[in-house]
């Protein structure tokens, strides 16, 4: 089986500083992956490598096969950085439908999707509002919208669910789950250990390292601790 991610060897340095010190990390078809780490710790910096937006010092990256950073492939990856670029004079459906129209979609699926995406976010009745009019909520909602409105094979995620109400996260959770069931596969950032706990596979990062990875029961047996969060402080500790 070949995996829908490959990073190999990876190390990024800004200058001196060395933030991701070469990490290896496969994601397969069909897979939640969660990079879980503190503040600082290189995750975006990984993310933004996968998605081809910046490029590794050292290493490289493969998605579905193809080397990254490949325009076609953006078709197939849908990306929701950290900042919501969004357009704050265009509503929210007009966002929608402009990224939709990047995508190249017919306007019958643009329209569907358009409905599905807002109403996974619960946007639906806020889609005619201006984005500047929006919430720091809204817009999280309205950008984790618009990665999904291609209908991407994968989707990277990074902190999706800041600032958004626990209910709603609950079913953006669920949704995710379904899409994992549909074959999509899934990278995501969180700090939230809820929420890793919910991912089929963590990657724990810390200094730009992942310390250690394997599903959540795989790294409760092997650390003999029921919390990820210790177990997060005990890989960390080994590391030293
Ligand atoms: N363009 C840049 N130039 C210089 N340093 C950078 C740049 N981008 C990131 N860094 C540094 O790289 C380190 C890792 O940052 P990164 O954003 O990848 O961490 P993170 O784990 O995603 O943190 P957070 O959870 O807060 O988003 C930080 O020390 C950051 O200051």
């Amino acid at each position: 089986m070949t995996s829908t991610i490959v990073v190999n060897t990876v190390s990024k340095s800004f200058g001196k500083k060395v933030v991701l010190n070469k990490v290896d990390l496969n994601v397969e078809p069909g897979q939640i992956c969660g990079l879980i780490g503190p503040s600082g710790s290189g995750k975006t910096t990984l993310v933004k490598i996968i998605v081809g937006m910046d490029l590794p010092s050292k290493g490289n990256v493969h998605v579905l096969g193809t080397a990254v950073p490949n325009l076609h492939l953006l078709q197939k990856i849908g990306y929701m950085a950290q900042a919501d670029a969004l357009y704050n004079d265009l509503t929210g459906e007009e966002n929608l439908a402009f990224f939709a129209t990047l995508y190249k979609l017919k306007k019958d699926i643009k329209k569907k999707r358009i409905e599905y995406a807002a109403n996974l976010v619960n946007l639906t009745s806020d889609l005619k509002k201006k984005v500047r009019d929006y919430s720091g909520g809204m817009k999280r909602r309205l950008s984790l919208a618009i990665a999904l409105i291609q209908d991407p094979q994968v989707l990277i995620l990074d902190e999706p669910t800041v600032g958004i109400d626990p209910e709603l996260r609950q079913s953006i959770w669920a949704e995710l789950r379904f899409l994992k069931d549909k074959g999509k596969t899934i990278l995501i950032t969180t700090h939230v250990m809820d929420e890793a706990e919910k991912c089929d596979r963590l990657a724990m990062v810390r200094d730009g390292e992942i310390i250690t990875s394997g599903s959540p029961s795989e790294l409760r047996t092997k650390y003999g601790i029921t919390s990820l969060e210790e177990i997060f402080l005990k890989a960390g500790g080994e590391k030293e």
